[in-house]
């Protein structure tokens, strides 16, 4: 059956065809006009607590690898800023492109960057499990930073040296004592608004926190990522994983809020 990609035949302006979500009006990601964003005082501060022993395997999705955390408990929780409950990490991934110019999903003032990190919470005071909470409106949290090319990121490495034992889709490894809070930039502050999970189904359930503040991947570390296979293929180089973002979507009848002035 016809399976969605990042590709010219199954890429993002082909999703709409099995996915009309994709012509939604609470889509991500977006371009951030930061000339556009309203400073809101009653956002507080981000309140991540994560458990780096929560941390569980490594997987490659195909279109995406994932680390996954055991979220059977609030161990690794967000609460505070935006979100008016806990909600419970349940994996990491990144995205990026085939050049260092493009690679991000949400850009700032028209600006992409190399790539983009999403932490993915899920609502565990309101729904039962993950499977619920992507049908509802506030069912995910996800925290976004922006990776913008330049030195070996130190944190990153730890991710980057496993992604040979993962090269093909449905490969995975053990991957624990892993702080997420290691990838993060000094600064929390954030823009946040509400949206969509970037990927099929593009289901409207995500509160989006994007933090101001960038960190650095190398093009070294960069190119890891993109040796990352997405299916099963004899030769080496007929299946690389080399672009995994969507565009920017229309903004319609929403408003960002920045927690910082
Ligand atoms: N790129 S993103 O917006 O952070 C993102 C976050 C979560 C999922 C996800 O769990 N998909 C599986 C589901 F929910 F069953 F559809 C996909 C993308
Ligand atoms: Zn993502």
């Amino acid at each position: 059956s016809w399976k969605w990609g990042y590709e010219e035949h199954n890429g993002p302006e082909h999703w709409h065809e099995l996915f009309p979500l994709a012509y939604g009006e609470r889509q991500s990601p977006i371009d951030i006009q930061t000339k556009n964003v309203k400073y809101d005082p009653d956002l507080g501060p981000l309140k991540p607590a994560y458990d780096p022993t929560s941390a569980t395997v490594i997987l490659n999705f195909g279109h995406s690898f994932n680390v996954e955390f055991d979220d059977s408990d609030p161990v690794s929780v967000l609460s505070g800023g935006p979100l008016s409950e806990s909600y419970r990490l349940k994996q990491v991934h990144f995205h990026w492109g085939l050049t260092d110019d493009c690679g991000s999903e949400h850009t700032v003032d028209g600006v992409q960057y190399a790539s983009e990190l999403h932490m993915v919470h899920w609502n565990a005071e309101k729904y039962s499990d993950f499977v619920e909470a992507v049908s509802q409106p506030d069912g995910l949290a996800v925290i976004s930073c922006l990776l913008e090319l330049g030195e070996d990121n130190s944190a990153l490495q730890q991710i980057t040296d496993v992604l040979d034992s993962i090269k093909n889709k449905g490969e995975e490894a053990v991957f624990t004592d892993f702080d997420p809070m290691s990838l993060l930039p000094e600064s929390l502050d954030y823009w946040t608004y509400l949206g969509s999970i970037t990927v099929p189904p593009l289901l409207e359930c995500v509160i989006w926190i994007v933090l101001k503040d960038r960190i650095s991947i190398s093009p070294e570390q960069l190119a890891k990522f993109r040796s990352l296979h997405h299916s099963e293929c004899e030769d080496d180089n007929s299946c690389l994983m080399l672009s995994t973002f969507r565009p920017p979507q229309p903004l319609w009848n929403r408003e960002v809020r920045a927690s910082f002035k």
